[in-house]
């Protein structure tokens, strides 16, 4: 039998405690795919899911949304531990045919300071895709340091630093099948 998810993580320096469990988001993210059919009509749109992170958050989603399309996967980087460096690197551009004249959505595991989608955005709309539709499990309103349209947010949470599903602090937890918090301040 597999053991109950530990009320302490402890990952590298700093301990994690439980924040959204799994079946609270599993609902969510069931009521964000609905949400997607509707707002697509059921179309087939292109995917782009930003890698790492929104990895567990797009596997889930792109099956409860029943939508057609291809999916790809981008890749950006700009944390270290806790803190965006603020440069954001590109380490895995867009697939061009994937994106040009097509519908996007554009798959987010969390918006904090904005600067990721600020410098993100601009290489996607330069492929002129048909929409884009930014849909993000987590969003940090307080945090947002730069404007961001997000169509959909799956839950809006404080300024604290979260890893699982997808998250990670320093390269850990991304498997955690529940989002845990920082149990101390930063
Ligand atoms: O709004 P921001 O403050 O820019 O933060 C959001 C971005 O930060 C994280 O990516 P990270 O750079 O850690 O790469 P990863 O997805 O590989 O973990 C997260 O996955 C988002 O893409
Ligand atoms: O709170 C967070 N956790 C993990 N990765 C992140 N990237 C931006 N904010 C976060
Ligand atoms: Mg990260």
């Amino acid at each position: 039998m597999l053991p109950p998810l530990p009320a302490r993580i402890q990952l590298h320096e700093h301990t994690f405690q439980p924040f959204i469990g799994e079946q609270e988001i599993q609902q969510r993210v069931e009521a964000m795919g609905q949400e997607l059919y509707d707002r697509l009509s059921g179309g087939a749109p292109s995917f782009v899911v930003m890698l790492k992170g929104a990895f567990v958050f797009a596997a889930d989603l792109v099956r409860a949304s029943r939508l057609g399309g291809e999916v790809c996967f981008v890749r950006t980087s700009s944390y270290t531990g806790t803190e965006s460096g603020g440069q954001v690197k590109l380490l895995l551009p867009p697939e061009e045919e994937l994106v040009r004249d097509k519908d996007v959505v554009l798959i987010e595991d969390i918006v904090d300071s904005g600067l990721t989608m600020q410098a993100f955005l601009p290489v996607l709309r330069e492929l002129q895709p048909r929409s884009i539709t930014l849909v993000t499990l987590l969003h940090k309103p307080d945090a947002q340091r730069v404007p961001v349209d997000i169509d959909l947010i799956g839950f809006s949470i404080p300024t604290k630093f979260v890893v699982g599903y997808g998250l990670d602090y320093d390269g850990l937890g991304r498997q955690l099948p529940a989002i845990y918090q920082l149990a101390e301040d930063y």
